[in-house]
């Protein structure tokens, strides 16, 4: 396993809501970074993205270097082989088993053997995404929470294989980004999403049977829980896809207090995913 002191240059696999945040608090804390996306139009949105969300922080005072100094280190590519110079990666493609399979194969390929690969997966077993390599000891999960740069914390979830020296790692790896850190094992939805899908699922189900309004529900979550989001707002953020992809996988692993609720699926099925469309319980500029 490469140590952390060798890492240079982090590899990030998506440019997506979660990858581009990841590439970006990599970039901020020194890192070169490759961040790959399947298509150049999706690699150049996540950039658009970090340029934006860094001049926001830049605003805020919230940054030690200029913006272009941390952008200059991120690279993006929509070829495979240029996580080729990664010394560790981390994926954060779209929640689907084969696909991130197929990645993990690819990565083993393309990337030293002595690389640490790491999925942001937030309900997918590690296990089986290891298994898709050479290297399952080398494989762990690091769960940034969303937004990347805001967020705090991380989970490092232990895989079936994952070697001890691997978790240590992650540990330091994501305390060297800023961010705190609490262990899972290899359960499905780990910690967070085991808890918060089926809290968010059932919010929807009481939006669905008029409960409430919308914006009741949300603020009789937070005034009445003290979380800074309701489940409708927390689910626009999150993405209804990446809700659904997550709910169903815990309820194929887990039983029926699982179930997705049926109007998660219905706006999915009509593009309408929450704040990166425009569109979901709630309406964006
Ligand atoms: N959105 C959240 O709040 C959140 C929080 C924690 C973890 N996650 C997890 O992070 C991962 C990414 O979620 P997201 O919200 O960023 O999704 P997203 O839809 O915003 O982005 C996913 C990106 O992956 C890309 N992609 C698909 N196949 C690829 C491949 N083979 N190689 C490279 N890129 C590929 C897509 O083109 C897309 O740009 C998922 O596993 C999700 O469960 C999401």
């Amino acid at each position: 396993m490469r140590e952390l002191s060798d890492i240079d240059t982090v590899g990030v696999v998506g440019a997506g809501t979660m990858g581009n945040g990841i590439a970006q608090v990599a970039a901020t804390a020194g890192y070169e970074v490759v961040m790959r996306d399947i298509e150049p139009a999706y690699v150049e949105r996540g950039l658009d993205a970090i340029d934006d969300s860094l001049a926001r922080l830049d605003g805020k005072d919230r940054l030690d270097e200029d913006p272009e100094t941390i952008r200059d280190r991120i690279e993006g590519a929509a070829d495979l082989d240029a996580l080729a110079e990664a010394d560790a990666v981390v994926e954060a493609a779209v929640e689907d088993l084969d696909v991130k399979r197929d990645i993990f194969a690819d990565l083993d390929e393309v990337t030293d053997d002595d690389v640490v690969l790491a999925t942001n997966t937030s309900t997918l077993s590690i296990t089986s995404i290891a298994s898709a390599t050479e290297r399952a000891s080398d494989v762990i999960g690091l769960h940034f929470m969303n937004p990347v740069p805001i967020m705090d914390g991380v989970e490092v979830v232990v895989g079936e294989r994952t070697a001890d020296s691997v978790v240590d790692f992650a540990h330091d790896f994501a305390e060297g980004l800023g961010k705190e850190t609490w262990e899972a094992d290899d359960k499905p939805g780990f910690v967070t999403n085991r808890i918060l899908m089926p809290w968010i699922n059932e919010g929807v189900r009481a939006y669905d049977e008029g409960v409430a309004d919308r914006e009741d529900i949300d603020r009789g979550m937070r005034l009445g829980t003290n979380v800074p989001m309701g489940p409708l707002e927390l689910a626009d953020h999150i993405g209804l896809d990446v809700v659904l992809d997550a709910s169903e996988t815990l309820h194929a692993e887990l039983g029926d207090r699982y179930k997705p609720a049926y109007l998660v699926k219905r706006k999915v099925e009509a593009g309408d995913l929450g704040k990166k469309t425009g569109k979901g319980f709630y309406e964006y500029e």
